[in-house]
């Protein structure tokens, strides 16, 4: 950790204590759809049903009209549990540090904020978005997209490696096209900063998707630093992730000051209760049958299957249309314009067999998908929580079935049960389709 701390950014006055208490996210009871025992109540539950303990409304919150009509378009009813503590906070104008369960928006926290703080001046960068991976800042473009609907004058880029820069220096360097808020990965961005295409001096709003992977490994942590640099003292910060681990909230905080804090604490409370989970011990050798039985008798509308390498997700893929289940694959052993493909393809309903590596594993918002297997578990319990949380996006149900082969897959599955106090039992030998569909 002190190694660590010599990396980071020191502002003087960021070294005072934070003066702003955190804010534990109380015990909601159960919305519908949560208590994943299939109950009527539960059956009926659908998307936009978990708003959790207080109903307030998005016009509630201090919003252009814009942005209100955009969310009515976008079919948001009401705000989530996350959405009612953290978009008054982050239109107030506070840097905030916020960790919320997978699924419940927190994307629309960060969207609605910096829109509804930005006044365009062309060929000037009013907000930045750093994530960990190219198909999330895609995505996240794109919601900035629905959002900024009635505010034409905004304009959004997404910027990552993998395509041609000139593209990128082209647009940047042309003040009529020039994008007033950027989303994109730390390298990318860092390089357009380095050739002084990229200038961040009028940039208002910095926020970190999925800030504690992002800021996690050294290399992509000097980027982030290295851009931060680059944009005025005076601005705001914002930062998201499902698991926010003790350990890295310093060092997200190095770059923000006196931020609002906003945890789930009790780490049990991070677990989707929409979400039945269960493993299957079995010999590594036993893997491919035992999916293709999965996949048989199950009824799922789109499901995830999660491997550890390129390697493997090719192979599998391969095995998997060779069965005659037709599926596709992603991983960053593939050009990025078919990657994007291949996201939008899965988005759009066109497969519904998706293998995957880690790098789908966080942040990706497939609505449909209410299957993950761990074909390969996960290297850690917090990966585990972001994969298994693609299914059972914003309140609605599904299920995780993690294969078992060895004792280190065993290790990391009790690493999941004691840290989430999540009950993951054996695979029964049928389920009630009832409690893992919504209907
Ligand atoms: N208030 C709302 N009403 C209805 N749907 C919503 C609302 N807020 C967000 N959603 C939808 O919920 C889904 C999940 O949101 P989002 O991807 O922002 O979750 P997240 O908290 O960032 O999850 P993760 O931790 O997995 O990245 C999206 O499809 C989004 O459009």
């Amino acid at each position: 950790m002190a190694d660590r701390a010599e990396e980071l950014i020191d502002y003087d006055e960021e070294d005072e204590e934070t003066l702003q208490p955190a804010v534990v996210v109380p015990a909601a009871e159960p919305a519908a759809g949560e208590t994943g025992e299939g109950t009527e109540a539960e059956a009926k539950a659908s998307k936009g049903s978990y708003v959790g303990v207080h109903s307030t409304s998005f016009r509630d919150f201090l919003m252009k009209p814009e942005l209100l009509r955009a969310i009515v378009d976008c079919g948001f009813e009401h705000p989530s549990e996350v959405q009612q503590e953290t978009i008054p906070a982050a239109i107030n104008g506070n840097d905030v540090l916020c960790q919320a369960k997978s699924g419940l928006g927190k994307t629309a926290v960060f969207v609605l904020a910096t829109l509804n703080k930005i006044t365009p001046v062309p060929g000037t960068v009013s907000a930045i978005v750093l994530c960990h991976t190219r198909e999330l800042a895609y995505q996240i473009k794109n919601e900035y997209a629905r959002f900024s609907k009635y505010l034409p004058e905004v304009k959004t880029e997404v910027l990552y490696g993998g395509v041609s820069i000139k593209h990128d220096q082209e647009i940047i360097g042309d003040k009529e096209k020039c994008p007033n808020v950027i989303v994109g990965t730390p390298g990318r961005i860092l390089a357009l900063v380095r050739d002084k295409t990229l200038r961040l001096s009028n940039v208002s709003s910095f926020v970190i998707d999925e800030c504690d992977k992002v800021l996690e490994a050294i290399d992509m942590r000097r980027d982030v630093q290295e851009i931060f640099k680059a944009t005025p003292h005076n601005k705001q910060v914002l930062m998201f992730s499902a698991t926010l681990g003790k350990e890295i909230r310093p060092v997200c905080k190095k770059f923000m000051q006196d931020p609002r804090e906003i945890y789930v604490d009790d780490e049990a409370k991070l677990t989707l209760h929409g979400l039945q989970q269960y493993y299957v011990t079995l010999p590594e050798a036993g893997k491919n049958r035992k999916l293709s039985e999965i996949l048989d008798s199950l009824e799922f509308n789109q499901v995830v299957i999660f491997v550890k390498s390129v390697q493997r997700a090719k192979k599998l893929n391969e095995l998997l249309n060779s069965s005659n289940f037709s599926s596709t694959c992603i991983h960053s052993g593939m050009p990025q314009a078919s990657r994007i493909e291949i996201y939008k393809q899965f988005k759009d309903f066109t497969k519904r067999i998706m293998v995957a590596t880690d790098i789908f594993g966080r942040g990706i918002d497939v609505e449909r998908v209410n299957i993950v297997v761990n074909y390969d578990i996960s290297p850690d319990a917090d990966q585990y929580l972001h994969r298994v949380g693609r299914a059972g996006r914003f309140g609605t149900k599904g299920l995780a079935i993690t294969f078992i082969s060895t004792d280190e897959d065993k290790g990391v599955l009790e690493s999941v049960q004691e840290r989430f106090e999540v009950n993951i039992t054996e695979l029964p030998a049928e389920i009630d389709p009832k409690t893992y569909m919504t209907s």
